[in-house]
């Protein structure tokens, strides 16, 4: 006898990737082009954006954001294309650039809660937020109540991020977001992000000129050289088998990192 038909399954597709790109083209009015380029990333992973100066890093970055329009081609986010006005959809990213790019008349906690209080939210609810998050970027509370001007660059950067997380975004866009800093508060700010990061579970798109930082951060390396993505994968992917002869000069004129055996 046949056993009677269960529930109905419906099988279950996979989630839309939290950005995806298709053939996107961006001319600037220098002449310069980026583009065509098609990349998508799956929720929850995170993805560097590694190349020269000039490589088009920036404004792919801004393109996903969606402060510039691409000329060809589509930007989604979470399997929307991104429009001229997605307000909304914008909130869901937080965005970090180097040196948290803070208000400088406003005071640490003034720049983190910001857009909290643009959205009415009641003081209480903004000051736990805040402490929150501090906690989670390792910034001393007694910082919160400086002005930018009497931050270290690491406090800055720290107080940046904490404005990128405020309301829980699903996607971070980070363009450079340690590029200044001395390399000890550097190494500092790389372990706590790694561990804030890894805690949250967001989708991370990094821009870095450091190739050991893109590897420290990021699950896997997109080099971008002329507007082009030449390669996408992991580090040990793009070693053993490079696809271009440029991705070899680039991994390899980055000193100080340790290459596997035999490369
Ligand atoms: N607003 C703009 N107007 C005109 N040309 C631009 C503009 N922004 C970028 N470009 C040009 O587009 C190309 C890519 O620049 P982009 O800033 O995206 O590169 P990048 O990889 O981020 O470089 P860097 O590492 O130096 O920041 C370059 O040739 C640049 O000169």
């Amino acid at each position: 006898m046949r056993e009677p038909p269960g529930e109905l399954e419906i099988p279950r597709l996979p989630p839309p990737p939290a950005i995806a790109l298709d053939a996107v083209v961006k001319r600037h009015g220098t002449g310069a082009v980026v583009g065509p380029i098609s990349l998508a990333l799956p929720p929850g992973r995170t993805l560097a954006l590694v190349g020269p100066s000039g490589a088009g890093k920036s404004t792919l970055l801004r393109l996903v954001l969606g402060l510039i329009r691409p000329d060809e081609g589509t930007v989604g986010f979470e399997g929307a294309p991104i429009g001229p006005r997605d307000d909304a959809l914008r909130r869901r990213m937080g965005y970090v650039v180097q040196g948290g790019g803070l208000f400088p008349h406003l005071t640490a906690r003034g720049n983190a809660g910001l857009l909290a209080r643009w959205l009415g939210w009641p003081a209480a609810r903004i000051d736990a937020r805040i402490a929150e998050l501090a906690a989670l970027v390792r910034l001393e509370p007694e910082a919160l109540d400086r002005f930018p001007g009497e931050l270290s660059g690491g406090q800055a950067q720290r107080v940046g991020l904490m404005r990128a997380l405020l309301l829980d975004p699903a996607v971070l866009l980070l363009d450079e977001p340690l590029g200044a800093l001395d390399p000890l508060t550097r190494a500092a700010l790389q372990d706590d992000l790694r561990a804030a990061f890894a805690a949250l579970g967001k989708t991370v798109l990094l821009v870095t000129h450091d190739l050991a930082e893109a590897v420290f951060f990021a699950e896997r390396l997109a080099v971008l050289a002329g507007g082009r993505v030449l390669q996408e994968g992991t580090f040990e992917e793009l070693l053993r088998s490079p696809a271009d002869p440029f991705v070899t000069r680039f991994l390899h004129a980055q000193r100080g990192l340790s290459f596997p055996e035999g490369r």
